[in-house]
């Protein structure tokens, strides 16, 4: 597998991709055109927040499985293009949350007590404090806009300046409010009116992009001073500029530009604006913390493992995808067993968790399910990310519900899968001892540990034929690991799960077919 890294990210990260036994080329500042013609020879892509990985990017990128963001925002990287496409997007979101809400802080006290101004000019060796009078802190009315990761630490953070801390973020709960320490504001005119600082911690989206312009300053505190760590036109750069000229901004201090890595804007040659580069993140910690957490996240991706930062997938903490991981991997087990048993279309897919499983996020083994089920049939062109987008292409209903009766079982999950006129249902369980178990095939129960070749084979229940079985494959060199016979009512049909030590060839399938008694054999490879 062949990883690109196409922006700076720490060597720890580097040294961590070439552990892995991956291939690593590190190629910074290449252009758009060496990018495009190049990407066709890669699996993954390490960006931060200059390559823009859109549909013209994609189109060129014909073997890609990820891209790995080394940062939080992804506003560089369509998502449904990668979605339709089946690559993961990943992205390290509490890597440098730390030193973004920091800066934040930096840049809200150096603004306000012009603090590089003054340096720029002790340096040029003019001595001079009349022009550089700031503000304390101190009972001022902080504005917040969005309570995220970055915002409650700001929150938390300024009140111990002694601020009275406000926020405005209409998609939290009033909890979240209370644990920061912050008032809620139901509108963000309410916010603007009240604060004398106001810095924006949203990620850029249709709603937030421009949300503090011309009108909000119109109402805004005369003297009121703002700060953007966030993302490049959160706060309207024309807006800004007019109302810092007109004195109705005192200051501003701003990390991110709408059009970067462009050193152009007009906000940049104000005095009253104090503006970094894009710095929120470049302290050596998160650095570290993102460039390592990055490349483990590709490598993972890569490995087709479920990632718990995965953008264009249910998000997942590291703790509950520890504990989801067994039914990821019971889940593909069960969906593989459909369309190795049975070749025709589905309509219907509904998944029932019962018992322990129940209280997770389920959405994400339903996912492994699809994946399992689609897999035996397309192969590689079915992961984590396109599953339910290639259920939804087929015209396929996926229901989730939530049983109250694991049965005997600490957990259950049971698949009932609809398709023209038939039913077939598998259910299976993880065991106190973290092993995944099949428990039902069609009715029929049973307990089998899953192994990757088995046989499974329809029989009519009457003496002899598990022998002749036996003896068939002892002849074909097969050797039978375990074996399980189940049946509901005695005479009538039984399913035989045989597990065995190596592939069985078609041949040795037919040999099977025809003995006298057994109804089908299918051949199920995990
Ligand atoms: N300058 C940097 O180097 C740097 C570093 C890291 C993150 N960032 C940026 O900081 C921003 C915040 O990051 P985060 O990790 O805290 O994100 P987050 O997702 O944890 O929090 C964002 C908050 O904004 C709220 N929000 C969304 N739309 C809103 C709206 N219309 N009005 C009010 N609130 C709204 C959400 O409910 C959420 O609580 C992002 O834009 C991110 O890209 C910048
Ligand atoms: O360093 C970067 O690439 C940007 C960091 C920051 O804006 C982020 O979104 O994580």
């Amino acid at each position: 597998m062949k990883i690109l890294v196409a922006e700076k990210i720490a060597q720890k990260g580097i040294d961590t991709l070439m552990e892995s036994g991956m291939e690593v080329d590190v190629k910074l500042g290449i252009t758009r055109e060496e990018l495009l013609a190049s990407i066709k020879n890669y699996d993954a892509i390490i960006v931060r927040s200059v390559t823009k990985i859109n549909e013209e990017f994609y189109e060129h990128a014909t073997n890609l499985k990820v891209v790995g963001r080394a940062g939080n925002g992804v506003d560089n990287i369509e998502m449904d293009g990668a979605t339709k496409r089946g690559i993961i997007v990943v992205n390290t979101p509490d890597a440098n949350t730390v030193s973004a809400a920091e800066h934040t802080i930096g840049l809200l006290l150096s603004s306000g007590r012009n603090i590089p101004q003054a340096n720029a000019l002790i340096k040029d060796k003019k001595w001079d404090r009349s022009k550089f009078t700031g503000v304390e802190l101190l009972n001022k009315t902080v504005g917040i806009v969005g309570l995220g990761r970055i915002g409650s630490l700001v929150a938390t953070r300024l009140q111990s300046f002694g601020m009275h801390v406000i926020a405005y973020d209409p998609y939290i709960t009033d909890e979240r409010f209370k644990k920061f320490g912050a008032e809620k504001k139901e509108t963000l005119a309410e916010l603007v009116k009240e604060s004398d600082f106001i810095t924006v911690h949203t990620p850029k989206t249709d709603e937030t992009f421009g949300m503090i312009g011309d009108e909000e300053f119109k109402i805004a505190k005369k003297g009121v001073r703002v700060v953007n760590c966030a993302r490049g036109g959160i706060i309207d750069e024309a807006a800004l500029e007019r109302a810092l000229k007109n004195g109705i901004v005192a200051s501003a201090g701003i990390d991110v530009l709408v059009d970067e890595p462009n050193p152009v804007s007009p906000l940049i040659d104000l005095d009253n604006v104090v503006i970094t580069p894009h710095l929120g993140a470049d302290t050596f910690e998160a650095q570290d913390n993102v460039g390592l957490t990055v490349a483990k996240e590709v490598i993972h991706a890569l490995r087709g493992e479920m990632v718990p930062n995965a953008v264009n997938l249910p998000t997942l903490q590291h703790q509950e995808l520890e504990s989801i991981k067994p039914y990821l991997s019971l889940g593909e087990i069960l969906g593989k067993f459909y369309h190795q048993l049975r070749k025709d279309s589905i309509n219907k897919i509904e998944i029932i968790y019962s018992g322990d499983v129940a209280k997770y996020e389920t959405s994400v083994i339903t996912l492994s399910i699809l994946k399992g089920i689609f897999e035996p049939i397309l192969k590689e062109q079915v992961n984590y990310v396109n599953a339910s987008l290639i259920a939804k292409n087929r015209g396929i209903d996926v229901i989730e519900a939530k049983g109250s009766d694991a049965l005997n079982y600490l957990n259950l999950v049971r698949i009932i899968i609809t398709s023209k006129e038939k039913q077939f249902t598998i259910a299976g369980t993880i065991s106190g001892k973290g092993q995944e178990r099949v428990v039902e095939v069609n009715g029929y129960e049973l307990d089998l540990s899953p192994s990757k070749y088995m046989i499974v084979a329809k029989n009519i229940d009457r003496p002899g034929i598990i022998g002749q079985v036996g003896t068939l494959l002892g002849v074909n060199k097969i050797n039978i690991a375990t074996m399980q016979v189940s049946r509901n009512f005695k005479g009538e049909t039984a399913l035989m799960f045989l597990t065995v030590d190596s592939d069985v060839p078609k041949h040795t399938l037919e040999v099977l077919t025809n003995i006298d008694g057994i109804v089908k054999v299918k051949f199920i490879r995990l």
